[in-house]
């Protein structure tokens, strides 16, 4: 896992680095500037182009005068920095980075306070203006000069965060914060880059290590954490020999009415190729041709519209219940009837959300360590209006805890909240599977793996990273604009195979 910090454990980060390891700030700072610079030299390969840094007078400044000097040496010759002088303060590195600059033959101009705007005609802006030092939104001479910039739609690459842009907490939609085509970060992703809250801000982001203290890092417990192709690897068990369809445990998927047949059937089967033993789904018998058709390893259970149908649940291993059931009466019956009568970890998902947000005592019912998988508007339903995805993630942490519950709070980085308080964020996933459907299979294969006896911090974690690889291994490498949730759903043996 990759511990997420929030501003000031980065500084306390930084300052135990300096002090244990020992390096002197200046030199973590020429440290940091070189790492930006590697990833820079790589991707920006025309030295001829013309490069405005734009610097504040703090540490990010700092980085910056640095950078153009490391630049200045890699032979981008077309260097301009721009000092924002707009407060008598400057940090000791800043002033460091500031007298070598001025040994070079790299042209430095000074913004003081009420001075009119620069003119601009650089390729690309480098923005050092600010970092995570921001403790309070931007405005006079800040703000109108990250107006003027956003008005030029250069290509902006930021210095470990844009300016204006807060590493963690609320963003306020009406903040004035540079709009960057990169940011190249420091260490690691901020916690903020994960929330689509920062999609008008950050086209893409890289973090590159500064070599800052890792064991230091892990202890600060952070709640926020990365998970990582190699923890996947930690928790996925490989098939062993001898071993049989009842190793892998039994799966009742209770999903669909005749009109919403496809998100049963995607469910169930994803829940076959995921590596559940046996799957059985709950289905309208008019739906039952097309489960027989579309996947032969599914067995049915058929149920009508107006008995329960005869299920002896103790018999399954875990059950997923909701995608297109519908939220009619017998819905609700089928539903109170799982959560009075069989005890286990169960996967809640779609109308099974919608059933709940409309008796909210159920969630109450809920066995120990269920999963429920909502997107952003299923989660509100559940749990309240929200006005930003920060406050969402406090309501995530608070609720599963309360509930005792995994929360799969679906999004680009999906975001699974554990009653111990976690908040894991997922990477893998990518645009071209946002098609009707995905979550379907995320249900499936989420219930595969309690299926299969893993536990459900490790079936959530686990599933949803395979899920958004096997969208990846599809979609990047064939450069597909769409991929469907039945080709990720097939495509799951491959992905689960190369993590063993
Ligand atoms: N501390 C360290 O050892 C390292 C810091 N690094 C860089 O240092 C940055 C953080 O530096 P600083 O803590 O000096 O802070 P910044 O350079 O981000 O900001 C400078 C100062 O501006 C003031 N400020 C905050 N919000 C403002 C606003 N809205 N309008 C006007 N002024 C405002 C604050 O007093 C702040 O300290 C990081 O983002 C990173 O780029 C890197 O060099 C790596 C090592
Ligand atoms: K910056």
């Amino acid at each position: 896992m990759l511990p997420l910090l929030t501003a000031p454990q980065i500084r306390e980060a930084d300052a135990y680095t300096i002090a244990h390891e020992p390096i002197s700030s200046i030199d973590l700072m020429e440290r940091a500037s070189k790492a930006f610079v590697s990833w820079f030299v790589n991707h920006y390969q025309d030295k001829q182009e013309t490069i405005s840094v734009y610097c504040g007078t703090g540490n990010n400044g700092g980085d910056g005068l640095a950078i153009a000097r490391l630049l200045f040496e890699h032979d981008y010759i077309n260097i301009e920095v721009k000092v924002a002088r707009y407060s008598d303060k400057s940090t000791t590195d800043f002033d460091a980075n500031f007298a070598r600059l001025k040994e070079l033959s790299i042209s430095i101009h000074e913004l003081d306070d009420g001075d009119t705007q620069p003119a601009e005609d650089a390729d690309i802006i480098i923005d050092a203006l600010l970092g995570s030092g921001l403790n309070k939104p931007l405005e006079g001479n800040f703000k109108s000069l990250v107006e003027y910039l956003n008005s030029l739609q250069k290509n902006v690459v930021a210095v470990d965060l844009p300016t204006g842009f807060y590493t963690d907490g609320e963003l306020e939609e009406t903040a004035t914060i540079l709009k960057a085509d990169l940011v190249i970060t420091f260490q690691q992703p901020k916690i903020n880059f994960l929330l689509p809250e920062s999609a008008p801000y950050i086209d893409c982001w890289e973090a590159v290590n500064i070599g800052l203290d890792e064991g230091f890092i892990r202890s600060l417990q952070s709640p926020y954490q990365m998970v990582e192709e190699k923890d996947v690897r930690a928790i996925l068990k490989p098939r062993a020999k001898f071993s049989h369809k009842g190793t892998y445990g039994h799966a009742l998927i209770i999903a669909g009415q005749a009109k919403t047949m496809g998100a049963a059937l995607l469910c169930s089967s994803a829940c076959v190729y995921a590596g559940a033993g046996l799957t059985t789904a709950c289905v309208p018998e008019s739906g039952l041709t097309a489960l027989n058709s579309y996947q032969a390893e599914v067995m049915a259970i058929v149920r009508n519209d107006y008995a329960l149908p005869d299920l002896e649940l103790s018999k399954f291993t875990t059950i997923a219940i909701g995608p297109g059931l519908g939220t009619s009466d017998d819905a609700l019956a089928l539903l109170q009837r799982v959560l009075n009568d069989y005890g286990k970890p169960i996967v809640i998902d779609a109308d099974g959300l919608n059933l709940l947000a409309a008796n909210p005592k159920l969630l109450e019912q809920l066995p120990a360590g269920s999963i429920i998988t909502p997107h952003l508007k299923e989660f509100d339903r559940l749990f309240g209006e929200h006005k930003n995805w920060w406050k969402r993630l406090q309501t995530a942490q608070l609720k599963a805890g309360e509930l005792g519950i995994y929360i799969v709070l679906k999004n680009s980085y999906t975001i699974t909240a554990t009653p111990q308080g976690t908040l894991y964020f997922n990477y893998t996933s990518n645009a071209a599977m946002a098609t009707g459907g995905m979550g379907d299979v995320l249900t499936g294969i989420i219930t595969a793996m309690l299926a299969q006896n893993y536990t459900p911090e490790q079936a959530s974690i686990a599933g949803v990273y395979l899920h958004g690889k096997a969208g990846d291994e599809l979609a990047l490498p064939n450069r597909l604009n769409v991929v469907l949730p039945g080709q990720v759903a097939a495509y799951l043996p491959a992905t689960m195979a190369k993590m063993l």
